[in-house]
């Protein structure tokens, strides 16, 4: 299958997802002097698809500053315009979204294109879930490979109806149901994506919808929901996260200021950890309990990590890290923390090959079904750079160099991202920190969560 469909032209900032073109785009990521000076991520992406989505079904202007103006984002943007919403990027960059109303949400033209994101695809299912209009979804190699089943489940519960292809994936038809019926759901996977679908779906359901969490992910969904006028209850009760949303709720429209992405900073964050003479700041960076195990990680490994200026941004603790060079140890990895970090994994596999010592990560099955199956992609990568590493069912030892430099690829094999943009990343740090330079098959995919990436990395250690 393509990688997208086909754009010669991309269309400008904020006109819809910029598709990769057909030719990729290799590159070798040489080693590097110290990572220096003060940098700034761009915003949150699961914060920006959920302002866009939340916006959309408020009633007025919602105006967010800072948004991700990654792909995956944009095809969120592209969707709620296909459903009604006028969705504008103005030239200071600021985005103006006027919504239609819960429950105002129109039947899309045409099929929607979610590339390469789960979280578009996920939580756009909820909340079409239970509005009576029907839609078809599609999506790159990546995503319609990922599992659509964790949210047609809950979802046919509550009144929708799905075809997907066969395996319960992408491309998928669906039609919602109006009035949908209210259910309780527990979670059997550690999933926001899940989490937020049923909670979206609950905003347009008459009563109360019900998610029980075993174990806590991301709860931007939760605090998005209540800062836009929604009733939205959390008990916590043995461990467990009760999370309960009143339906046929009435969204006030809002002012947005997204913060940093720590899943994007953490690139920088090892990179400038494992880069002798490194001393970096990365400005802006969010640091929700829920999102923020990497930094700590990171510390217990030995990392210098410093928190300055601490402050809340729109809604979120937000601080300034300044970090520098450490010299790393291995350490076994508590499972319990991996919801908190699940996207920075690929990452810490980095520092963990350049670590003293062994470091264990287990209880990482997720990883398996992001864009592509983490877990046996960065053993594959890292094992072609030269690390020493050992796959198991649910995550990777690493035994690491003790700071010494990888021997890279050197242009022997190019790493295979498989449409994955933090394979691409990590394995671009893993590269800086290598003999021979580490080589990538494909850098498209860094431009649906970080398209600035390269030119902050080539500027900062310059
Ligand atoms: O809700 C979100 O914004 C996200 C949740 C996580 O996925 P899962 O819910 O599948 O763990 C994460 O990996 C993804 O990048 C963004
Ligand atoms: C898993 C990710 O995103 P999504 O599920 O939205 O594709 C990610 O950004 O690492």
């Amino acid at each position: 299958m393509p990688l997208s469909k086909a754009a010669a032209d991309p269309p400008p900032p904020g006109e819809g997802p910029l598709s990769l073109n057909d030719t990729p785009r290799p590159r070798r990521f040489l080693p590097s002097g110290p990572l220096r000076g003060r940098i700034r991520v761009p915003g949150d992406k699961s914060i920006s698809h959920r302002a866009l989505m939340l916006g959309a079904l408020a009633v007025g202007e919602t105006r967010a500053s800072g948004l991700l103006e990654g792909e995956d984002v944009l095809a969120t943007a592209a969707a709620m315009r296909a459903m009604g919403a006028t969705i504008e990027r103005e030239a200071n960059g600021t985005w103006s979204i006027h919504g239609v109303g819960v429950g105002g949400l129109l039947q899309p033209g045409q099929a929607l294109d979610m590339g390469n994101s789960g979280t578009s695809t996920r939580l756009l299912m909820g909340l079409i879930a239970s509005h009576g209009i029907t839609a078809a979804f599609t999506g790159d190699a990546s995503l319609s490979k990922r599992p659509m089943g964790r949210v047609i489940e809950p979802l046919s519960r509550m009144g929708a109806s799905f075809t997907p292809s066969p395996g319960g994936t992408l491309p998928l038809m669906m039609e919602g149901l109006c009035p949908a019926v209210p259910i309780e759901y527990r979670l059997p996977v550690a999933s926001a994506q899940v989490k937020s679908a049923v909670l979206l779906a609950g905003l347009n359901t008459p009563g109360v919808t019900t998610v029980i969490e075993p174990v806590p992910t991301r709860d931007h969904s939760e605090r998005m929901l209540r800062g836009f006028g929604a009733e939205l209850e959390v008990e916590e009760l043995g461990g467990e996260r009760i999370i309960l949303i009143h339906g046929e709720a009435e969204l006030r429209p809002q002012t947005i200021e997204v913060p940093g992405d720590p899943s994007s900073a953490a690139f920088f964050l090892v990179a400038a950890s494992l880069v002798e003479g490194s001393d970096l700041v990365i400005e802006n960076v969010g640091l929700n309990p829920t999102r923020a195990g990497l930094v700590e990680v990171l510390r217990q490994m030995g990392a210098s990590i410093e928190e300055l200026d601490a402050r809340e941004v729109g809604g979120e603790p937000v601080a300034d890290l300044r970090v520098r060079h450490a010299a790393l140890t291995g350490i076994e990895v508590d499972p319990a923390v991996a919801p908190n970090m699940i996207d920075e994994f690929p990452v810490l596999f980095v520092a963990a090959a350049l670590a003293q010592g062994r470091t264990v990560t287990r209880g990482l099955e997720e990883l398996r079904v992001k864009e592509s199956d983490r877990i046996a992609a960065m053993a594959a990568a890292l094992t072609a750079a030269g690390a020493r590493v050992e796959e198991t069912e649910d995550g990777l030892i690493v035994d690491g160099t003790g700071g010494d430099p990888l021997p890279g690829t050197g242009g022997d094999v190019a790493i295979v991202t498989h449409l994955d943009h933090r394979i691409a990343m990590s394995m671009a740090v893993a590269g800086l920190t290598s003999r021979a330079g580490v080589d990538i098959d494909d850098t498209r995919p860094i431009g649906t969560s970080f398209p600035d990436f390269e030119s902050l990395l080539d500027g900062c250690r310059a």
